[in-house]
């Protein structure tokens, strides 16, 4: 075996998945519906009028998932909590069997010898609170607080790595700003305050697992390396601003207390000036940051992309995904060290990282042949390999995902699990990449 990829002993390798993604039956036994139960049954919004209604049936199904787990030799896994299914209006009653359904996984993970790493909101807020103003109440930070306290006093011990939220770039840029995801807002001045309040619900959060906790807490956010199509000023000024908007203007305030004053020139009149107590709630320390990484951007200026006035440029050298994005491993290393630069060499684990090719609806006689994802995984499990050879504290990856699942507003149209899940009969068929991921975890990396 080669020796060239070794990796640190404690480095965990483990799968990602998300509750509204997998889980379907999202009224079951007391469940509240979220945002995304009522986005998905909204006409129009989802490719194909797909909807998580079923998904992959993991509420009924998951002790046979931790066991395909247990077979592909997963250490960890990183899943997400339903908050309207643990509190069905989002606050005050607590729903006991939705927090036995994530007892009884979590036990059954560490009967297995699996790690869980739950992450609090993946997006999936309870209908309830967004009848209250949702994101954009700043009381959603002490409703988020006191769900968080639930979670933490229930299980933390049995999960010791704990993240607040889930890309809240996402959650406010296709939720507030331009409308694509729940709960389909298109606000230039609703952003901004939705963003905020996601960041102050974090601090909340944070606060209370240093109250009620003992091990470890963090935020997972999505980075996408920006790269200027061109030295011209437009496109360096264009490339920063996107840079800003979409890698800094949540770690910076988590790690520095102040916001990029790109998002300023970005929101104009939209950008309220924030209290410094918002600011010091925000900057709480973390045990870890989880960084979700697809994709690379080249950037250019366009006066008419609104708001950010810059536009991508498609690279015709390099594959693209089925989600047209571009298959550019070298980002991840440099987003690895571009963290450990800027922020002074945090612990990082890659909470996701994964990509959709076209995979067949059915399996061929029990096999799902994907070599563009084995080399995907490949190329960027070895991008990992050099930003840890360049000293950046990289402790973990999750691929994403476990399963192939519910991509959101896109529906079940795109792919991304290790996993083929037959979505007519719930059949689960290992592609050919899970037992390449399989080989690269059980020699812990020597088989890349
Ligand atoms: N151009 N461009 N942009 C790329 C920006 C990536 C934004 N989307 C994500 O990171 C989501 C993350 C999410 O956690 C998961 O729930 C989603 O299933 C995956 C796959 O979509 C990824």
């Amino acid at each position: 075996m080669s020796k060239q990829y070794r990796f640190p002993e404690n480095f965990l390798w483990g799968s990602a998945t998300a509750a509204y993604q997998i889980e379907g039956s999202p009224l079951a036994d007391g469940a509240g519906p979220s945002i995304w139960q009522r986005f998905a049954h909204t006409p129009g919004r989802m490719l194909n009028d797909d909807n998580g209604d079923v998904a992959c049936d993991h509420y009924n199904r998951w002790r046979d998932d931790v066991g395909l787990m247990k077979q592909l030799g997963m250490q960890g896994y990183r899943f997400s909590v339903s908050w309207s299914r643990v509190m069905p209006e989002g606050r005050g009653r607590v729903n006991p069997k939705g927090l036995d359904f994530y007892e009884r996984l979590v036990d059954t993970l560490l009967e297995n010898g699996i790690q869980p790493t739950a992450t609090l909101f993946h997006w999936d807020l309870p209908a309830a609170l967004d009848d209250r103003g949702g994101w954009l109440n700043p009381d959603i930070a002490d409703w988020f607080g006191e769900y968080s306290e639930v979670m933490y006093k229930r299980l933390d011990g049995r999960i010791k790595r704990w993240a607040t939220l889930n890309e809240p770039w996402v959650v406010t840029d296709g939720g507030y700003l331009h409308g694509a995801l729940a709960p389909g807002h298109r606000n230039r001045f609703e952003a901004p305050i939705a963003s905020h309040n996601l960041l102050r619900a974090h601090g909340k959060s944070v606060q209370v697992y240093r109250a009620v906790g003992k091990h470890e807490v963090g935020l997972v956010v999505n980075i996408e390396p920006k790269y200027p199509a061109s030295q011209s000023p437009e496109d360096l000024a264009a490339t920063r601003r996107a840079e800003a908007y979409m890698n800094r203007q949540y770690l910076d305030p988590v790690f520095f207390g102040t916001y990029p004053e790109e998002l300023r020139e970005i929101f104009g009149e939209a950008w309220p000036e924030w209290p410094q107590a918002d600011m010091d709630l925000i900057r709480q320390p973390l045990d870890f940051i989880g960084v979700n990484y697809y994709t690379r951007n080249v950037a250019r200026h366009d006066e008419a992309n609104w708001p950010l006035k810059v536009s991508p440029v498609r690279q015709t050298q390099h594959t693209y995904t089925e989600t047209g994005w571009e298959v550019f491993p070298q980002g991840l290393t440099d987003t690895l060290t571009w963290v450990k630069e800027r922020y002074g060499n945090p612990k990082v684990f890659i909470t996701e990282n994964g990509a959709a090719f076209f995979d067949p609806p059915k399996a061929e006689r029990g096999r799902v042949r994907d070599p563009l994802r084995v080399s995907y995984l490949r190329q960027h499990l070895r991008a990992v390999h050099k930003a840890i050879e360049a000293g950046c504290d990289i402790q973990g990856y999750y691929v994403w995902s476990l399963l192939d699942n519910l991509e959101w507003s896109l529906g079940y149209s795109k792919r991304f699990g290790i996993v083929h899940v037959d979505f007519e009969t719930q059949t689960r068929t290992p592609k050919d990449s899970a037992r390449y991921y399989a080989s690269v975890v059980a020699s812990h990396g020597e088989a890349l």
